[in-house]
């Protein structure tokens, strides 16, 4: 049994846990941190309110009488962006319809929408001192003060084109007839779909897909200038006159469809209609005369030409000649004068560089689109080999193998977080995996009350069957259920006692010191993973550290402890009374117990202390009057000695 338990193996523990115990390592400096962070922004507003007061360029009053004036732009704000988008459309009109006035055709077309020019006019007015709004950032703060607002933009190039753009250069009648081309200085608003473009590249969640729209747009745009200057060039050359064969745009080349008008009752022509694709290539040759003449007969006057507007066709034949001659596509009639050739040359020129940009731009795309795909695959490759070089078995290589997958469909692998970790400020990094992780956190008791500051939570991710603890092992962590299910079940495993979802706290029973529990500190079932399921491992240590402070935590954790116990009998009403059991009450109340605890031993130090003072005192004074004892005794004896002496000496004499 013990051989299939698998509790986290330390490989994993390397590379999900380690990476979790950065993150709460950081997350628990930012949880400290954001205490600070709420005193930084009370400074910050000091600071700026000092600044200001130091300054004093701009009076706060006059700011708040005129507020609706004294407005500022923030570049970054959703609105911005909104009129951003507004005013690349409006840029859009110039950048299609200044070209297309070389078609005659569309003239009063573009007369009729005159009236919207107005409207555009008005728009890039309005930009034009929106931008003189436009907050910028100077030594790291926002600064909104409208001179220096005012100042910075109009040092900037971009106001010289916003200024241009807004000429009434049509009213000055200067370009006489050609009044399209007079709105040419419209142009200069372009800069705005960059603007445009730079924006939605930091928003869009599909960047690859925005820079191969940009790419088609940008050739499309380069097409229709292109195919405009060719007829322009065509017009040059007189085209009414032009045939199949020449190099400029002639009708020849663009004629209109003739469709057969199969509405007849008659059932000859009716199975005519119905032929598909009759090649005549197809017959021997001496009939192929006669079935044409046959055919041209049949269909006289059972044709209806779809005729097409002279602007389609002519628009429609220049763009095409642009795409094919800038893709080097080309067969199209030579040039047959020095410009014509000239000018296909440069375009030729051109479309191979842009040629080899797209070639280069979608490569780059599709290179960076598959690069986390084969980074991902190459580690596979890489397990599936050393699997093979260490003769790993069967059913744990498809294990290995089913793992990887999961982790790649479920994304996990397609974002490199460390990568992003080292990139991000940690700071921020650290706010961003609060917020990710806390979703689950805050689910468990403990954590609604404690953000996890402190304490060390590491990650551990289980396959499906994975043993997390057996009964019986020593309890030193206890799990939180971030992804998926873990199953409480009996020592065979055939029988599930409880299904714990994301959110759920287990493997507290054992290192909670539940009094009258009378498997002590070890675990009380075997707990294994239904699918893949991702957990949050806290140590004993640190849970006891958060608990001290958080009794309220503790005694729901106990309460929960007890009543699955108690279910189980696993609770001995003896011993219940016999332990003490651990402190509960607040930090306060335990350093107050824990004083007294102090007092009471430096009591019985004191105690001690006097009591061995005092028997050294008696055992001085005992000392001593057994010294004066002997003194005396010897004393005596000295004056038996001498008398006896004395006696002796008498009887001599
Ligand atoms: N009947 C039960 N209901 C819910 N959870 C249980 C049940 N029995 C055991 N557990 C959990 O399984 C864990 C096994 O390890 P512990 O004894 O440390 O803590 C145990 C509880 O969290």
């Amino acid at each position: 049994m013990s051989e299939n338990v698998s509790v986290t193996s330390s490989a994993r523990r390397e590379t999900f846990g380690g990476f979790a115990y950065r993150i709460y390592a950081l997350k628990g400096w930012v949880q400290r941190a954001r205490k600070r962070l709420t005193l930084f922004r009370k400074n910050d507003v000091d600071i700026e309110t000092n600044f200001r007061e130091a300054i004093r360029e701009e009076p706060e009053e006059e700011e708040k009488q005129s507020s609706f004036l004294s407005f500022t732009v923030d570049e970054h704000s959703n609105s911005f962006y909104l009129w951003t988008c507004l005013v690349s459309l409006v840029a859009l009109h110039p950048l299609i319809f200044t070209a297309l006035s070389v078609f005659q055709d569309i003239h009063p077309f573009l007369r009729q929408t005159g009236p919207f020019n107005l409207i555009f006019d008005l728009i890039n007015i309005l930009d034009l001192i929106a931008h003189t709004r436009i907050e910028y950032v100077e030594n790291g703060v926002a600064v909104k003060n409208l001179s220096k607002l005012m100042h910075n933009r109009l040092m900037s190039k971009f106001f010289i084109l916003d200024v241009i753009a807004v000429i009434p250069a049509e009213s000055l009648e200067v370009f006489g007839e050609s009044f399209f081309w007079a709105r040419i200085n419209r142009l200069t608003k372009v800069y705005r779909l960059f603007d445009f473009s730079t924006q939605t590249d930091t928003r869009t969640t599909s960047p690859h897909a925005f820079g191969l729209f940009k790419l088609i747009f940008i050739c499309l745009v380069i097409f229709h200038w292109n195919g405009c200057l060719y007829f322009h060039i065509s017009k040059v050359y007189n085209y009414t006159t032009a045939r199949l064969e020449h190099w400029i745009f002639s009708y020849d080349k663009i004629i209109n469809p003739i469709l057969a008008d199969c509405v007849t009752d008659n059932p000859y022509d009716k199975d005519f209609c119905d032929t598909d694709d009759f090649l005549i290539t197809h017959l021997p040759e001496n009939e192929v005369q006669y079935t044409v003449t046959s055919f041209m007969e049949t269909w006289d006057n059972k044709t209806k030409t779809l005729k097409f507007a002279n602007f389609f066709r002519q628009y429609a034949l220049s763009f095409y000649w642009s795409a094919l001659t800038l893709v080097t596509l080309g067969e199209q009639p030579s040039p047959c004068t020095t410009f014509q050739n000239a000018f296909e040359i440069g375009d030729t020129l051109l479309g191979l560089v842009i040629f080899a940009v797209i070639v280069g731009d979608v490569g780059n795309m599709v290179v960076a689109i598959n690069l986390r795909k084969s980074e991902f695959e190459n580690v596979l490759d890489g397990c599936k080999r050393f699997m093979i070089y260490r003769k790993v078995p069967n059913l744990l290589r498809k294990k290995a193998v089913e793992y990887f997958a999961y982790v790649w469909a479920h994304g996990g692998a397609q974002v490199d977080e460390e990568e992003i970790a080292e990139f991000l400020p940690p700071r921020l990094f650290g706010e961003i995996a609060v917020e990710i992780h806390m979703d689950t956190l805050k689910k468990v008791k403990l954590f609604e009350v404690k953000r996890t500051d402190g304490q060390k939570l590491n990650e551990s991710f289980l396959l499906p069957m994975d043993y997390i603890c057996k009964k019986g092992d020593v309890g030193t962590e206890m799990y939180i259920v971030k992804e998926g299910f873990v199953e409480v079940v009996s020592e065979d495993g055939q029988t599930i006692f409880v299904t714990l979802p994301a959110g759920f706290v287990f493997g507290e029973l054992s290192i909670l010191n539940i009094p009258g529990n009378k498997n002590k500190n070890l675990r009380t079932a075997y707990v294994r993973s239904k699918g893949y399921s991702d957990l949050y491992v806290l140590d004993k240590e640190d849970l006891w550290e958060a608990l001290r402070e958080y009794p309220q935590a503790k005694d729901s954790l106990i309460e929960k402890g007890v009543q699955i116990l108690e279910k189980d009998k696993m609770i001995d009403p003896n011993m219940v009374d016999d332990e003490e059991g651990d402190f509960n009450g607040s930090i306060e109340d335990y350093m107050e117990h824990l004083d007294q605890e102090v007092l009471k031993i430096t009591k019985i130090i004191d105690d001690a202390e006097k009591t061995i003072h005092e028997s050294q005192q008696a055992m001085k004074t005992r000392l001593f009057d057994m010294e004066m004892e002997l003194i005396d005794e010897m004393k005596k004896m000295k004056r038996k000695e001498m008398k006896a002496k004395y006696m002796k000496g008498i009887t001599v004499l």
